[in-house]
C-alpha cells in the first residue's frame, strides 16, 4: 500500500495495527440491542467474508465500523484508531450495496470528485484517478457513463471510488448484486489482488459461491455476535469431517408426508422450495443408500448431488437457516 499522504486528513496511522480490530461489540437502536459481543479481527492482505441470515446486524455493523453508530460497549478500531475518528474513517473505503456514483458522469468524472471528497490536493487528482483506475482495472471505461455500464462495470467502479482515500480497509457490501457470471470472476480476482497488494477486506454478501472463491476467512454472524470464525477449510475439516452435502430437487414442492420423511433422513428445505439440503457420512454407500431410503419413503427426485461440504452448510448448521 501506498505510505505517501495523499490527502489532509491522512494522519498518520499505526501501521502495525490490523485493518479492523472489533472486541466486545455492543451495538444497536433505541431500545432495541442488535450486536451483544461481537469479536472480529480483520488483519492485511485477508478477505474475511460475512454471512448472516436477514437481519443479524449486517449493515450495523458495517455502520459501527464507519463510526457512524456508537459502540455501547466493546471498541471497533480501524488501524488502532476509534472507529469515530477522522483518522480511522480516512482509512476506510466502503463500496455500498447501492452503487454511490453519479450515474450521468463518467467513471473517471465520478472518481475525480471522490479524490475532492476525500481531501486530495486539486493538482494531484489527476494523478490519484489514473492511479486509482489502473490499480482497479477500469481504465479502459473511464470515459464511459456509469449508467451506460453494465452492472459488472458499476460494481468495479463502486470499489474504485472507495479506494480513492488510500484505504488500508476495504468494506465490500454485496458487490456482486446485479453481476453476471464472467464479470463476477473478474470481480473475484479484483478482490484477490486488492488483498495481494496488502488491503484488509471485510466481504459482506448472500453469494456464497462469491465468498468462498475470495475469501481467507468466513465469519457467520448470528444472534447478535460472530457465531464462527476461521478459514473455511479448517472449519468444515472440524465441523463436518468426513462429511457431504446432499443436495436434492424435485420437479414439484413435496406433501408434508415427503417434507417429513426428507427430514427424517437429515434433509431440510425452506418450507416452500423444491430443493432440500442436509450432509450425510462419506461413505462409498451414500449415494445408493440415500437413493434407496427415498425410493422407501415414495420419492422420487429429480436430481440429487453429493457434494464437498461448503459454506452452505456451514451456514446452516450454525444459523439452522437453509440456503437453498
Ligand atoms: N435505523 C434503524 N432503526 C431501528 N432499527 C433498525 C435500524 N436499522 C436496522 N434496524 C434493525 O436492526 C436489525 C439488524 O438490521 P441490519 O440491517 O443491520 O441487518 P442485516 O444483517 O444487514 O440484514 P440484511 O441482510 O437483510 O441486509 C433488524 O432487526 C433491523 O430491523
Amino acid at each position: 500500500m501506498s505510505a505517501a499522504p495523499q490527502h489532509k486528513d491522512e494522519a498518520p496511522d499505526d501501521s502495525t495495527a490490523p485493518p479492523l480490530a472489533i472486541a466486545g461489540l455492543e451495538a444497536g437502536y433505541g431500545a432495541r440491542t442488535v450486536l451483544s459481543g461481537v469479536d472480529l479481527r480483520v488483519p492485511s492482505g485477508i478477505v474475511t467474508a460475512l454471512v448472516g441470515p436477514n437481519g443479524a446486524g449486517k449493515t450495523t455493523l458495517v455502520r459501527a465500523i464507519c463510526g457512524r453508530i456508537p459502540p455501547r460497549a466493546g471498541a471497533v478500531e480501524v488501524c488502532g484508531a476509534p472507529a469515530a475518528e477522522g483518522a480511522a474513517r480516512a482509512r476506510i473505503g466502503l463500496a455500498p450495496q447501492d452503487i454511490a456514483l453519479y450515474r450521468s458522469l463518467t467513471i473517471a468524472e465520478n472518481l475525480a470528485i471522490f479524490a475532492r471528497l476525500a481531501g486530495v490536493d486539486r493538482a494531484r487528482v489527476p494523478a490519484c484517478v489514473a492511479a486509482v483506475m489502473a490499480r482497479t482495472g477500469v481504465a479502459e471505461r473511464g470515459g464511459e457513463r456509469i449508467d451506460r455500464l453494465s452492472g459488472g462495470w458499476q460494481r468495479r467502479a463502486n470499489v474504485a471510488a472507495a479506494l480513492v482515500g488510500t484505504p488500508r480497509l476495504l468494506v465490500l457490501d454485496e458487490p456482486t448484486v446485479g453481476v453476471d457470471a464472467p464479470a463476477r470472476a473478474d470481480l473475484a480476482a479484483l478482490v484477490r489482488r486488492l488483498a495481494q497488494d496488502g488491503l484488509g477486506i471485510l466481504l459482506i454478501t448472500h453469494d456464497f459461491a462469491f465468498a468462498e472463491a475470495v475469501a481467507d476467512r468466513v465469519a457467520i454472524l448470528a444472534g447478535g455476535r460472530i457465531a464462527l470464525e476461521g478459514p473455511l477449510e479448517a472449519l468444515l475439516a472440524s465441523r463436518f469431517p468426513r462429511r457431504r452435502t446432499a443436495q436434492v430437487t424435485f420437479a414439484t414442492t413435496p406433501t408434508p408426508a415427503g417434507r417429513r420423511a426428507l427430514e427424517a433422513l437429515g434433509l431440510r428445505g425452506d418450507g416452500h422450495s423444491e430443493h432440500f439440503t442436509g450432509t450425510l457420512e462419506d461413505t462409498p454407500e451414500a449415494a445408493g443408500d440415500l437413493i434407496a431410503a427415498l425410493r422407501a419413503a415414495g420419492l422420487s427426485p429429480r436430481t440429487i448431488a453429493l457434494e464437498a461440504a461448503g459454506l452452505d452448510a456451514l451456514y446452516e448448521d450454525v444459523t439452522g437457516e437453509s440456503r437453498r
